[in-house]
């Protein structure tokens, strides 16, 4: 299938819940190839961001498009919704309880892929194995996993769609120490052999480092600083990023 290149614009975006306003004036252009880190001390507005990018969360009209299109103009099942993914913090917020996850993976296989239910099942199978799932663990319900095999899973799940970008909100800050490295290095290989582009919200600035070319740091709703990665880690030019580079 051919696709559209795809392109998210923010222009002039602001977000209120109520009357709290939490975004201000966000400009951002992010296409399929992106590696683009949010970072920002809690509170600053990542995840609202993140959520508004990848169509999660309504934006007031025509301040975020896709491919020139708002969100709200762009169906539910669409090329275009499937080409962008989202991947939360909480693993089993992200999966339905009481489905099993070689279910949610194979039912994503169908519906994204327009597979018949043998070969959604053999593709949710070979999915959840790149993402180091055995077979033997597709009949447990998230619960009965645990969080790092769980975000596995939604990352397969993601897979399934063939997105083009992946927006993932601090995919791996539930997770232990030691699986952290695993899921990192996943996101890392999805880049590079699946030529999939990412949106990464992190605490971790170790972690942007690795994974992320262009950085904006975020600060009480407004975008302070933006650039290259390494450069705006390297030598911060605003007051609030130096703060953020000493305390980590
Ligand atoms: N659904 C909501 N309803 C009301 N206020 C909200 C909602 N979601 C977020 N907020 C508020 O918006 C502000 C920004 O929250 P957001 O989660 O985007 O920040 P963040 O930078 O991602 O924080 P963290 O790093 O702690 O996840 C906060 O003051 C938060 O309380």
């Amino acid at each position: 299938m051919i696709r559209t290149p795809l392109r998210i614009q923010v222009e002039g975006l602001d977000h209120s819940f109520g009357h709290h306003q939490v975004l201000h004036d966000i400009n951002l252009d992010v296409s399929a190839g992106a590696r683009l880190g949010i970072v920002g001390e809690s509170g600053s507005g990542k995840t609202t961001l993140a959520r508004l990018l990848g169509g999660a969360l309504g934006s007031s009209a025509g301040a975020v498009t896709v491919n020139s299109a708002p969100w709200s103009a762009v169906r539910r099942g669409s090329p275009t919704r499937r080409a962008v993914q989202l991947i939360y913090q909480d693993p089993y917020a992200s999966l339905t309880p009481h489905v099993s996850v070689g279910s949610a993976v194979r039912e994503a296989a169908r519906v994204c892929r327009r597979l018949s239910r043998r070969k959604a099942r053999a593709h949710a199978e070979e999915l959840l194995a790149s993402v180091g799932i055995s077979p033997a663990l597709a009949g447990r319900r998230p619960r009965q996993l645990s969080g790092g095999q769980c975000q596995r899973v939604a990352i397969a799940r993601t897979l399934a769609a063939d997105p083009d970008l992946i927006i993932a909100d601090e995919p791996t800050s539930a997770l232990d120490i030691s699986v952290q490295a695993q899921i990192i290095n996943l996101l890392l290989d999805i880049m590079t052999r699946r030529g999939a582009g990412l949106v990464l919200v992190s605490h971790d600035l170790a972690v942007i480092r690795h994974l992320t070319e262009e950085v904006v740091v975020m600060h009480e709703g407004r975008i302070v600083e933006r650039g290259a990665t390494a450069s705006v880690l390297t030598a911060p030019k605003h007051p609030y990023t130096r703060q953020l580079c000493d305390r980590s």
